[in-house]
C-alpha cells in the first residue's frame, strides 16, 4: 500500500534517540512509523528491521511470540552500531487484525498451530503487504539494507518490491516455553530460519 510522509519527531528511548517519522496509508488511513538513529545518506548498507505490529508482544510483554524480544534486540543493536531504521508496521496479527488473532490464539488455545488457526478462521497464513517499505525507505533516502529478520518470505517480499538485501542479519532472541510451539511451526510452515539458537535467551 502507497504511503505518504507526514511529519518527523524526536524520539527518545532507553536504547538510545531516535528520529520518528510519521506516514499514512491514503487509501485506508493507516499510519505506520520508521524509526532511524545515525546517517541516512551514506550508500552503505543500512542495519534494519521491518517490524509487524504485534500489540501483545511488543505492548504487554506476550510471552506466546518472539515479538517483543526481537522488538527490543532490534533497537538495542541498531543503537549500538549508531545508525540504522526500524520500520514498525501496524499489520497486527500477520495482517489479520487484533480481534481475529484473538480468536486465532483462542484456537491455539485448544490445539491448533499458528497456520491451522489463521486457515479455520478463513485466512490465509499470512496476509502482509510491505510495499509500504519501498515509499518509506525512498523518503528517507536509504537504498540497502542489512535486515534483521528469520523471515524467508520478507527478503523475498522486499526483494520483489525492488529493495535491496545486501544481507540478511538473523534476530534469535526470546525462545521460551510458551513460545517454543509457536517458533517450531515457524520453522517448520512457514520456513524461517532458526538454524542456530546460540542467541536465544528467555530472560531478553
Ligand atoms: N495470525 C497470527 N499472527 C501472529 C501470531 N503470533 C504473532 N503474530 C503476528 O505475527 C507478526 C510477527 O511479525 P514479525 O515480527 O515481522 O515476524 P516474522 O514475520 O515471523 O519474521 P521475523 O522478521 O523473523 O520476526 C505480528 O504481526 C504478530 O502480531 C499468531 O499466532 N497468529
Ligand atoms: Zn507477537
Amino acid at each position: 500500500m502507497a504511503v505518504r510522509y507526514i511529519q518527523t519527531c524526536r524520539l527518545p528511548t532507553p536504547f538510545g534517540v531516535f528520529d520518528m517519522h510519521g506516514f499514512e496509508e491514503p487509501d485506508t488511513g493507516k499510519e505506520h512509523v520508521a524509526l532511524t538513529l545515525g546517517d541516512l545518506n551514506s550508500p552503505e548498507p543500512m542495519l534494519a528491521r521491518t517490524h509487524s505490529e504485534c500489540l501483545t508482544g511488543d505492548a504487554l510483554y506476550s510471552m506466546r511470540c518472539d515479538c517483543g524480544y526481537q522488538l527490543e534486540e532490534a533497537l538495542r543493536s541498531i543503537a549500538r552500531e549508531g545508525r540504522g531504521i526500524l520500520m514498525y508496521l501496524r499489520q497486527e496479527g500477520r495482517g489479520i487484525g487484533l480481534l481475529n488473532k484473538i480468536r486465532a490464539y483462542n484456537l491455539q488455545d485448544q490445539g491448533a498451530d499458528t497456520v491451522e488457526a489463521n486457515e479455520q478462521l478463513g485466512f490465509a497464513a499470512d496476509l502482509r503487504d510491505y510495499s509500504m517499505c519501498r515509499d518509506m525507505l525512498a523518503h528517507l533516502g536509504i537504498r540497502s539494507l542489512r535486515l534483521m529478520t528469520n523471515n524467508p518470505r520478507k527478503v523475498d517480499a522486499l526483494t520483489d518490491l525492488g529493495i535491496e538485501i545486501a544481507e540478511r542479519v538473523p534476530l534469535h532472541v526470546g525462545r521460551n516455553p510458551h513460545n517454543e510451539h509457536y517458533l517450531n511451526t515457524k520453522q517448520s510452515k512457514l520456513g524461517h530460519w532458526f538454524e542456530t539458537h546460540q542467541d536465544d535467551d528467555p530472560a531478553v
